[in-house]
């Protein structure tokens, strides 16, 4: 048996402990990491804990059956949990989650194979400290591994805003139930190792304390690293030992280290180490007269098909709040190589136009097609629009921050075979004349640039539909300008562009054609001049007058 953590003299429980206890706070901040607050971890531990033990004890399975059974267990009531919790979110799905806890502890109190209040006893005790680190170690390196992969990335976005990730063709759905059954493994392996490390089992093990005791883990240690957990359960596990002679002061100390590290370090000790780490400088943004003469051509969009085909349409679609009528029988339709563009007052429907458009909304009635898709199957599935040849940008700007240049529009790059991501970002970076920005945070960016990432963005996705919801909101005249020279070029690629904007004067010498909504019914269509000329559309906007 390999003991090497007998040279901790009598603290080498406390070590093996605070080890076992970090993997379960892994599957604490795998879920975490994601911005699902779901905090099942306690039930599932004892899951993996109480099966782990009845395999060994009733079944006589070996140790290493008993171990893997107690994880896969685990993972899959994880996977069950996740279906039957997957409509609710923040405090809604905490609060189930403690109740999934519950109900597991009362279960095991109950059962008879479980063995009641008084537990399971005579469990071989088989875990060596070997095992316990190759768990561990599996488990940390599978998860930065896993954190680099294409699945990181799209986990980093689903934490910033989930609705931002599904339109870069994410299925937030199929993450989460994939995060909640990681989540299930690494409790249950947690549960199965203590078992056989403590050699019996009772209910009481798994008490709401120890959730207070992860949770104080993952906030101490952070979750911008996986490694965060580590060093949160060393601080948790190791503060007793530190206070033997203070003991009736241990809560104390642990909360208002708890307190502390909130109000200061909200990102964890790790991720407040971070920010001491040297910067490089950011370099500025080049000359305005240098981005004007670069080269403006998009040579990866897509140009299948002639220009002028239509590549979407809906008809008579109805979409409602409670009573009001944001559209009312809308029909639009967008044809490759054009600029559309949708006009209408404050509140007339054009964003919830955008989010028909999107899949974002599922309308009451109306039919549509995007390119060879029926759009009842895309309604209310985003994630399939954006994998079925749409992006879009949004109103708000929806990036995350807190990651580069480069990362950003990493994330949209929609996966082909043959596709070199690396070598896509630079020549999207090119593009759109971002190259110098590429290392940079995205939230230290001024609102132009950040504006012109989320186009890139998009174009990332070699869209045939592109959806600009006020893509030129807060700029400057030089900006807006620059925007909508970046929009012809994307029409010379062959793509569709439906633009939401308040710029009449733009919109008329850009678009191709326009849509003006007004009260949720389109009360015009047609070329810029005509329409803009209208009679009603002026009444819709100014009353009387013309309209720039
Ligand atoms: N999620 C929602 N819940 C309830 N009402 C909504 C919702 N979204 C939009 N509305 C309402 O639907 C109507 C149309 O809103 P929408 O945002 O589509 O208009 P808009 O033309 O984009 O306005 P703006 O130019 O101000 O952005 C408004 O009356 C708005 O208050």
């Amino acid at each position: 048996m390999t003991e090497f953590f007998s040279i901790f003299g009598a603290y080498d429980f406390v070590i093996r402990d605070g080890i076992v206890l970090s993997l379960v706070a892994l599957s604490l901040y795998v879920v975490l990491s994601a911005g699902i607050f779901a905090v099942p971890q306690v039930g599932l531990m004892a899951v993996g804990a109480y099966v782990s033990a009845v395999l060994s004890v009733d079944a006589g399975a070996p140790f290493v059956v008993s171990l893997i059974g107690g994880t896969l267990a685990s993972g899959f009531v994880a996977l069950l949990l996740a279906g039957l919790l997957h409509r609710l979110n923040g405090i809604y799905l905490a609060i189930a989650s403690i109740a999934f806890a519950e109900i597991v502890r009362v279960a095991v109190l109950n059962l008879p194979l479980t063995g009641g209040a008084q537990g399971k006893v005579g469990i071989p005790r088989t875990t060596t400290d070997l095992v316990i680190c190759i768990v561990v170690v599996v488990a940390v390196a599978g998860l930065i591994a896993l954190k680099r992969s294409r699945f990181g990335l799209a986990i980093s976005a689903m934490r910033e805003d989930s609705l931002m990730a599904s339109h870069q063709g994410v299925d937030v759905v199929r993450y989460r139930t994939a995060l909640f059954a990681l989540s299930g493994i690494l409790a249950g392996a947690a549960g199965a190792l203590h078992v056989h490390m403590s050699g019996f089992v009772e209910p009481g093990q798994f008490s709401f304390e120890l959730l207070t005791q992860l949770l104080a883990i993952v906030v101490i240690g952070g979750t911008v690293f996986v490694t965060g957990s580590l060093v949160g359960a060393l601080v948790i596990i190791g503060l007793p030992v530190a206070l033997t002679g203070l003991a009736s002061y241990e809560a104390l100390v642990n909360g208002v280290l708890i307190v502390l590290i909130v109000a200061f370090a909200p990102s964890g000790i790790l991720g407040s180490l971070r920010s001491w780490w040297p910067v490089r400088s950011s370099p500025s943004p080049p000359d305005s007269a240098d981005e004007t003469s670069a080269e403006r051509v998009f040579p990866l969009l897509r140009d299948d098909g002639p220009a002028g085909d239509t590549v979407l349409e809906i008809r008579d679609v109805v979409m409602s709040f409670g009573g009001l009528r944001a559209l009312d029988a809308v029909s639009v339709e967008a044809r490759s190589g054009e600029v559309l563009g949708i006009i209408g007052p404050n509140g007339s429907g054009k964003t919830t136009l955008l989010n028909v458009l999107s899949g974002v909304y599922r309308p009451e009635s109306g039919t549509g097609t995007l390119l060879e898709h029926d759009f009842s199957e895309l309604w209310g599935h985003p994630h399939v629009t954006a994998q079925s040849g749409l992006a879009r940008t949004f109103q708000n700007i929806r990036l995350m921050d807190e990651e580069t240049v480069s990362t950003n529009v990493r994330l949209g790059i929609a996966r082909r075979p043959g596709v070199d991501v690396h070598e896509r970002t630079r020549n999207l970076l090119t593009e759109n004349r971002l190259d110098w920005a590429a290392d940079i945070p995205v939230g230290s960016l001024p609102y132009g640039v950040r504006r012109r990432v989320e186009i890139a963005r998009a174009l990332a996705r070699e869209p045939r539909v592109l959806l600009l919801d006020e893509p030129t909101a807060g700029m400057n005249p030089t900006e807006r300008q620059d925007v909508f020279d970046t929009i012809s070029d994307i029409r010379s690629g062959g793509v569709a562009v439906i633009v939401v904007e308040h710029d009449v004067a733009m919109m008329r010498s850009f678009c191709d054609r326009l849509v003006v909504l007004d009260f949720g019914r389109k009360i015009a269509e047609g070329k810029p001049d005509n329409v803009l000329d209208s009679k009603e559309v002026i009444r819709a906007y100014i009353g009387s007058g013309s309209l720039a």
